[in-house]
């Protein structure tokens, strides 16, 4: 047996080494102040405990939400991300592999036989060991939470009567009419959700989350009101539904899309409007589908809900189609706005003495929901609520701690529908489940969960669409290579490869200014309106600039080098100086005209949002009429396409964004989207970043790859985020 490393004996030994690793950036103050404090709270703590604490801290920054022993000690370096990404210096201080050369998992846990400070469950400890992972204890308190509330929604089964079922299948059958003689998920899905206060919907991009989202609330808001109707006109009430998102560009983006879903809905055949006079007031093409298309809140639902009731006659039981429209909501807001974030606090004004009061919640984009938001919100939703997951399982987590949606659909693929789920679907859909997505032993939590396989976004001549669907295919590394190379091969028109060899290239150059950033320069130069055009002018000129900016985005994996977007960044703008499309030394304190900038943490005052992005323009000078001022353009993010102008120096949180990280481009989506890969393999490249990067491309993507192999390096790579969540959900 070797020797165990010096700082292992010692804990000074074991606090300087912390103090190099943090000197170095690859742990942050926070991991060693951790140490420090049980070092201080409990005496002769072993260095193995606390260095066990301070990589626990460690794993959190990183995404995970505890430390794996076992995971650490088999590949340290691996598992830690040390050193991190862009540390090219000389001498660095010893690797976690050679401080833990040797040690097995017996002497750590050995080491974390500190009652004081670590237990294996409920307590007061700041640390949990449990199932040989490692937690701070508010972690593995989240975790538990989930996983409780989860489970509890999942053990209710509701029961249907005969009556309900066939009103349930009527109206399955009326909101999916076409029937392709392929299994429809979308309907499969809706069904599951029906009878579940827990549901997931997961799919690429296009399959048709939203749909079918909509579908299902169409068919919860009937059932509701069928039901409600039965027991007397006066207790017609729909259910209280919200719709929300993580960030405040994915909540826009759902906004944009849903009231045109609502106003498509095929109600008519099944739910007429009944009374002829309110039918051309309220019906189908009427005064409901113009007003479904504009934002409607939950207050604005019942306005309009009870407007559409009071035109129907109700010598029936079933709604009207425009009732149920009415009684749909299309306004969506963030997760954070919801549970009334409280300025400088962790604390949400919603809690589990304070629920939020709602029937329904919809989460959209939920893959971009961390541990301990997902915590928050289903401690703040009652119990009887209903909560529905949207997302792609297969987009990067979070930045935050937990994998949340990704740990809850690990077996999504594989359907596990018990031959009693199997027979609801049949009942209520007349759909036969073939058997390999049959699984006697299927979990509940498998019941709950539907995978849309079909992308109606991408056609079968897209590029992006092939090459999305052969990064994610469950193949081996070796065979799902092929398969991305087949698709290259293929010369689709959509995508192209591009191999350059360093920033300074001309290819690259001819990429970004007459693929990329001319556009909406040449936009801002050229429809900039007369010094005195009124505000409407400017507002107009902004949202030009604003589409145009949106047509191309240059992508890229790291932050730091020349492949990072600190590199990028400043290429671009030079780039652009060359060509006279801006002059950034022309303002003062970094801002120019045309400088785009994206906002990187959620501002409430001024209602901006971590991920909304804003163009520097200049408008004329409240008061010395001959002289303009620069001002930044967000579009507002309620969906009603109003400009909101900010002064630079209010913007305490943004940077600019020639270039911008695959993580921070979660939630948007750009016509022409170029991913630069970096030139040497680094961890942060993996399959999840890939196609995350590929599918915020809308219609063309371009891949820049400056050092061979990188594509193949990455795809065959997976993000493994840490945590206890996925095995205890079932
Ligand atoms: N079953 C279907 N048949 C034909 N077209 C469909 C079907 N389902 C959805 N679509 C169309 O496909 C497009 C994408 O659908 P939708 O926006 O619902 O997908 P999504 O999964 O929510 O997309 P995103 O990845 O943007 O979140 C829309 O134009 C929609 O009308």
């Amino acid at each position: 047996m070797t020797a165990p490393h010096p700082a292992l004996s010692s804990r000074r030994e074991l606090l300087a080494l912390l103090d190099a690793w943090v000197e170095r950036g690859w742990l942050r103050a926070i991991d060693r102040a951790f140490a420090v404090f049980l070092h201080r709270e409990c005496e002769n703590t072993s260095p193995l405990l606390l260095l066990a604490a301070a990589l626990a801290s460690h794993q959190l920054g990183r995404g995970h939400v505890c430390l794996d022993l076992a995971q650490t000690l088999r590949d340290p370096d691996l598992a830690l991300s040390l050193p991190p990404e862009g540390d090219d210096l000389p001498e660095p201080p010893p690797l976690p592999s050679a401080l833990l050369q040797g040690l097995t998992a017996a002497d750590w846990r050995t080491a974390l036989e500190r009652p004081e400070l670590v237990e294996d469950g409920p307590g007061a400890t700041p640390l949990v060991l449990s199932a040989g992972r490692l937690y701070l204890r508010r972690f593995w308190r989240y975790e538990q939470q989930i996983h409780q509330s989860l489970n509890q929604r999942l053990s209710h089964t509701p029961e249907f009567s005969a009556d309900q079922r066939r009103i349930l299948g009527d109206t399955l059958a009326t909101l999916f009419p076409r029937r392709t003689g392929q299994l429809d998920w979308q309907q499969l899905a809706c069904a599951l959700a029906a009878r579940s206060r827990f549901s997931i919907i997961t799919g690429g991009p296009g399959t048709g989350k939203t749909t079918t989202v909509v579908k299902l609330l169409a068919l919860l808001q009937a059932m509701q009101l069928m039901q409600t109707r039965q027991l007397g006109e006066e207790n017609a009430r729909p259910l209280r539904i919200r719709l929300a998102a993580p960030t405040g560009k994915a909540a826009a983006r759902l906004n944009e899309s849903i009231a045109s879903q609502v106003a498509a809905l095929p109600l008519e055949s099944t739910f007429p409007n009944r009374k002829a006079g309110a039918d051309q007031r309220v019906a189908s093409d009427g005064e409901a589908r113009r007003s479904s298309t504009k934002t409607r809140s939950l207050q604005g639902v019942n306005e309009q809900f009870n407007r559409a009731r009071g035109e129907e006659s109700f010598n029936t039981a079933s709604p009207s189609a425009a009732a149920l429209r009415a009684a749909i909501p299309t306004e969506v807001t963030t997760l954070h706005r919801l549970l009334g974030a409280r300025p400088d606090t962790r604390h949400f004004r919603h809690h589990a003495r304070n629920p939020l009061a709602l029937d329904v919640l919809v989460v959209d984009e939920a893959s971009m929901v961390d541990i301990e938001m997902m915590a928050a919100l289903l401690a703040a939703l009652p119990s009887r609520a209903r909560l529905i997951l949207l997302g792609d399982k297969d987009q990067l987590a979070s930045v935050e701690a937990g994998s949340v949606l990704g740990d809850l659909c690990a077996r999504a693929e594989g359907a596990h529908y018990t031959p009693a789920t199997a027979a609801w679907l049949a009942e209520t859909t007349g759909q036969a489940i073939p058997e390999i997505y049959l699984d006697i032993q299927g979990q509940p939590l498998d019941q709950a969960i539907a995978m849309l396989r079909v992308s109606h976004r991408f056609s079968g001549e897209s590029g992006i669409g092939k090459l999305a669907e052969a990064i994610n295919a469950p193949l081996a590394i070796e065979e799902r290579w092929q398969r991305i190379r087949q698709v290259w091969d293929a010369d689709f028109a959509d995508i192209r490869h591009l191999r350059i060899k360093e920033p300074e290239d001309s290819a690259f150059a001819e990429l970004i200014i007459d693929g990329g950033y001319r556009h909406y320069l040449d936009t801002l130069h050229e429809k900039r309106p007369a010094i005195d055009a009124d505000q409407a002018t400017y507002d107009g000129w902004a949202r030009q600039v604003l589409e145009a900016h949106g047509s191309f985005q240059l992508l890229c994996a790291l932050r730091r080098g020349n492949w990072g977007i600190e590199g990028l960044n400043e290429r671009v703008r030079e780039l652009l100086e060359q060509e006279r499309l801006i002059d950034s030394a022309a303002g003062k304190q970094g801002w120019y005209l045309g400088r785009p900038v994206l906002v990187t943490r959620n501002d409430y005052g001024l209602g901006l949002m971590n991920g909304d992005i804003g163009i520097t323009l200049a408008l004329p000078h409240p008061h010395q009429t001959d002289k303009l001022v620069l001002r930044v353009a967000f579009p507002a993010n309620d969906g009603s396409g109003r400009i909101q102008w900010v002064l630079p120096s209010r913007l305490q949180a943004v940077e600019t964004v020639y270039a911008m990280t695959v993580h921070k481009s979660q939630g948007s989506e750009f016509l022409h989207t170029a991913l630069v890969l970096p030139d040497r393999p680094n961890p942060i490249l993996t399959r999840e970043l890939i196609y995350t990067g590929i599918t915020r491309a809308k219609h063309r993507l371009t891949l820049v790859e400056s050092g061979r192999g990188m594509l193949k390096e990455a795809v065959s790579r997976k993000v493994m985020r840490v945590s206890g969540l996925g095995g205890k959900v079932r």
